[in-house]
């Protein structure tokens, strides 16, 4: 009632709610309640905001029907949402008097602080040297890397995949780029190393899924033979990835200490290593607060760029796939593009190549804009803060206590009629501006909220990473091959694209967006060069 009475001063519609994903016992609880969505007369629709990544199932229903900003009003906090653009421009520009909740940073607190974790100053000593690993020369080991592995998936082979099995081809591939890059890890990921119960793929597979009961019950010392056999396997699985880690680690702390002459780091964790170290050896003997990372901050961080490095790519891919085989106008439009700056090219580096696909690229933003894997990101302010609001009567602007929740609701944005009357369909071609010499760039339409990665300086460090990972895998596909919807019996082509664009619209979120039903549609891949 409390929180009822600071909402209602607002003047902004308010959803009361009598729990949220903010409560750990909810997550626990919250399968064995959805029947009350089907109760009459809309008693249980508060049902859908509570989990963390509601917008993946509302899509933008609640913004249409309410506004730009409203109120979730629960017993441990009201939740402001807003999608409204000064708003979501004065939070996520100012990490600093806008922090993350603990809710959402301690999600990727499970072997040690990190870049995902930390606030403030913290942030800065982790974000100031995880982002050394980020440069030009790891982009060209993402691009090789990708193109390599994507050759690998053997389509032609194997031509027909549900969208299931999909997502786990494209996920290995998107692993193995992140290992190798990421790790210089070169072993096959799916094999059991001597010393480990599980391959590097089982364990980390294992904790992806169940990233809510690892962080619930991480630091759970009972004895195994309390816990149920799920949390064994959890306990099991946490433990061998933390031994990968600290294989990986070690290798790497003895290269560094061999003092290797080369100037370009091989993999990300090396150039995380070799900066950390160096911060070391600047501030030895010196004053103030340690700048550098502990082996447990290490570790935080390898795992956070696991979580958050290669589902989130491979999420994207499962959904732009489909939507390309569900237009097979666009597919030709990319085509055409591969043929000038990829197929006939002299060169496929990354320097020469990469820039120029921005039909590729335009796939993903449009992919993202759709299917975005951060639905909704929270954060609250440390000190009273000024928000930007927009009510029936105009602009205005209202107060924001310590203890009040902002939800920056990107899918209402990435949805809104503001993007015109084609919001809701697949059209990449929005994104490519074209000179009047006739050369395309890629653009975000003016006036539009577009922020997938976020923007500011938390925005996500992979951004990049991310982007060559996707172009290469789309060039290397689609200069290979056509992709279509396979259709059911008795089923028109336009009937099969109509059934797929129905379950690419019921999602829901884990870490990443994921389909409720991916075994309900699938895709042939036809090679170019033979007859279809
Ligand atoms: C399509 C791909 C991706 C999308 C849409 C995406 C999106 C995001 C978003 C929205 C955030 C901000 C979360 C927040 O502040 O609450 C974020 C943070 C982060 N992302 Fe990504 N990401 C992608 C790929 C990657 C990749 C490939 C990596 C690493 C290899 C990565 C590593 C990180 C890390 C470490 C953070 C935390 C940064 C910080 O808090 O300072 N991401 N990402």
């Amino acid at each position: 009632s409390k929180n009822y009475a600071a909402a209602r001063k607002y003047r902004l519609p308010i959803i009361i709610l009598p729990c949220s994903f903010e409560d750990a016992w909810w997550i626990l609880l919250r399968p064995y309640f959805a029947w009350v969505q089907g109760l009459p007369w809309g008693f249980g629709d508060w049902y859908v905001y509570t989990e963390m990544g509601w917008p993946q199932v509302d899509t933008n229903k609640t913004s249409l029907r309410l506004g730009d900003n409203f109120v979730l009003c629960a017993p441990t906090a009201n939740q402001i949402v807003t999608s409204y653009r000064p708003a979501i421009d004065t939070v996520f520009r100012d990490h600093k008097n806008w922090p993350q909740t603990d809710s959402q940073t301690q999600m990727f607190m499970v072997y040690g602080q990190n870049v995902a974790s930390t606030n403030g100053v913290d942030w800065q000593r982790h974000r100031k040297i995880t982002s050394t690993a980020f440069n030009e020369n790891t982009m060209v080991q993402v691009w090789e890397e990708a193109i390599k592995r994507t050759a690998e998936l053997d389509l032609s082979v194997e031509s027909e995949r549900s969208l299931g099995r999909l997502r786990s081809s494209i996920e290995v591939l998107a692993m193995r780029v992140l290992a190798q890059v990421a790790f210089g890890e070169k072993r096959a990921l799916n094999s059991i190393p001597p010393g480990h119960r599980q391959s590097l793929m089982q364990c980390l597979g294992f904790i992806q899924k169940h990233i809510v009961l690892t962080i619930l019950f991480s630091g759970l010392k009972a004895p195994d033979f309390l816990l149920p056999k799920k949390l064994r396997k959890l306990k099991v699985s946490v433990a061998e990835f933390r031994q990968y880690m600290e294989e990986s680690l070690k290798r790497h702390l003895e290269t560094t200490s061999k003092g290797s002459t080369t100037t370009k780091s091989k993999s990300l964790l090396e150039s995380m290593v070799r900066a950390n170290e160096a911060e070391k050896q600047l501030v030895e003997g010196g004053p103030g607060r340690v700048s550098y990372l502990s082996d447990s901050d290490l570790y935080g961080n390898l795992f956070v760029f696991n979580l958050a490095g290669y589902e989130t790519t491979a999420s994207t891919l499962t959904f732009a796939l489909p939507f390309l085989a569900t237009n097979p106008n666009v597919q030709e439009w990319v085509y055409e593009e591969l043929k000038t700056h990829y197929i006939n090219s002299s060169s496929r580096e990354y320097a020469t190549v990469y820039s120029k696909l921005v039909r590729c690229l335009s796939v993903m933003y449009e992919a993202l804009r759709l299917a975005s894997p951060a639905p909704l990101l929270v954060r609250s302010p440390r000190s009273p803060m000024e928000l930007p609001i927009i009510t029936k009567t105009g602009p205005g602007s209202i107060t924001v206590n310590p203890g009040t929740l902002v939800g920056g609701h990107f899918y209402a944005g990435h949805l809104s009629p503001d993007w015109g009357s084609d919001a809701e369909s697949f059209n990449p071609r929005r994104f490519i501006l074209k000179s009047e010499s006739g050369e395309e760039s890629l653009a975000v339409p003016e006036g539009r909220l577009f922020a997938p990665w976020i923007f500011g300086q938390r925005v996500c460090p992979g951004k990049k990473f991310s982007q060559v990972e996707f172009t290469a895998i789309v060039a290397q596909i689609f200069a290979n091959y056509r992709v279509k919807v396979i259709q059911n019996t008795n089923e028109s082509a336009e009937e099969a694209n109509q059934r797929m664009m129905g379950i690419l619209s019921d999602k829901y979120f884990n870490i990443s967006t994921h389909l409720k039903q991916p075994e309900a549609g699938a895709l042939r891949f036809e090679r170019r060069d033979e007859k279809s």
